[in-house]
């Protein structure tokens, strides 16, 4: 299952600041404070009244019914003194909150806590139950403990929270999809990366003007990448392709973007009138950085075919010249043109890259 949104649990010792904790965070990010004790008492999760502990006694299935639904869409902070009780699958990151004995006897008899109550509490903070729990019930590396026992503590907390969650943002929770922030300015480009790649693969944009170094394919591409990568100061996929002539040994190449703009579709079919061999490949180089600093990967494909006079409808570059098994790319259908192109070829080699690492 995939949730856009992430999913965060806030637990500790009564006492320790969680509702404080909840408030803030959600104030500040949107995701939604779910408070587990208003849960049970609304919505009647428990098995009565416990005297003793001037408590509810929850019922663990009805509670878990009764937040189901609204925990998996994602996008959710529980707040709650136990953590062990939610499903691994539902949960991204489980805050501990900590606090000194001290502080939390001050903090439960200001709330007037039967004495058996308090005790009980003080001594599961001591013995570390808590943070015991969530580490035997998840995945160590999201099981994270903080200090709370005042404003200060709680506004970093609240600081590191957040930061987390900006991190996380637009990785997609549950690890099923991967998103690739891919920058462009041709919106062409753009539409077929979408419908090739997605769902699969979620792709936002950025339209940035990048410099376009000059040398072979790989080293425009790899530049261009590394320079996007400094731009966004994220992890970035660009995407250069080629138009390279056979007779002029890969001519215009690189450089087709200012040919195809200087002499338009009839000038490129004269640059081959002296020659009979009018055929052409056509080069997609992809290039995927996990960030500045970080080498980009290419990923290459390329597609056989002929310069002819234009032919189909002129919306994309140098489709209408390119001819493949009897058609121009012009004249294909969108699908047909995604199934056999040198962008479908690249990209099938980045998405097979992708799902590597998706089990990796
Ligand atoms: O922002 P970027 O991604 O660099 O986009 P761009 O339009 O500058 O693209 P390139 O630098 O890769 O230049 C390649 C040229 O080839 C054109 N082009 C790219 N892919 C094409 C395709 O599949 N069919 C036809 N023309 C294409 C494109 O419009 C450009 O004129
Ligand atoms: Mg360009």
């Amino acid at each position: 299952m995939s949730r856009k949104l992430p999913n965060i649990i806030i637990t500790g010792t009564p006492g320790v600041g969680k509702t404080t904790h909840c408030e803030m965070l959600a104030e500040r990010t949107g995701l939604k404070h779910l408070s587990v004790n208003d849960v049970v008492k609304e919505r009647e999760c428990h098995e009565g009244w416990d005297e003793e502990y001037q408590s509810w006694i929850v019922d663990e299935d009805k509670l878990l019914d009764a937040i189901e639904e609204e925990v998996k869409e994602g996008g959710c902070i529980i707040d709650w003194h136990a953590c062990d009780l939610f499903p691994k699958s539902w949960i991204d990151l489980v805050v501990v909150l900590r606090a000194d004995t001290e502080t939390l006897y001050d903090r439960l008899s200001a709330r007037k806590y039967p004495e058996v109550k308090l005790q009980e509490n003080l001594d599961s903070e001591i013995m570390d139950v808590l943070i015991q729990e969530a580490r035997e019930s998840y995945d160590e590396e999201i099981v994270v403990e903080l200090q709370s026992k005042d404003t200060d503590e709680m506004e970093s907390n609240v600081e590191r929270i957040e930061a987390w969650l900006k991190q996380k943002n637009g990785h997609h929770c549950g690890k099923t999809r991967h998103l690739v922030n891919f920058i462009t300015g041709n919106a062409n480009k753009l539409s077929e990366v979408k419908a090739i790649l997605e769902p699969a693969i979620q792709v936002d944009s950025q339209a940035l003007d990048l410099v376009e170094i000059q040398g072979s394919l790989d080293d425009v591409t790899l530049d261009k990448c590394r320079r996007a990568a400094d731009l966004v100061q994220g992890p970035v996929l660009v995407e250069d392709t080629c138009l390279c002539f056979n007779s002029l040994k890969g001519l215009p190449g690189p450089y087709i973007k200012w040919f195809l703009s200087s002499l338009g579709h009839e000038g490129l079919n004269n640059l081959l009138a002296a020659y009979d061999d009018k055929s052409a490949q056509a080069v997609c180089t992809f290039a995927y950085s996990a960030g500045p600093g970080h080498e980009p990967i290419l990923f290459q494909g390329i597609t056989d075919g002929r310069i002819v006079p234009a032919r189909g409808p002129g919306n994309f570059g140098w489709d209408p010249i390119f001819e493949y098994e009897g058609k121009t790319y012009a004249e294909m259908e969108k699908s047909e043109k995604n199934k056999i192109s040198h962008r479908a070829k690249a990209l099938a080699k980045l998405q097979a890259w992708f799902a590597k690492e998706m089990t990796s």
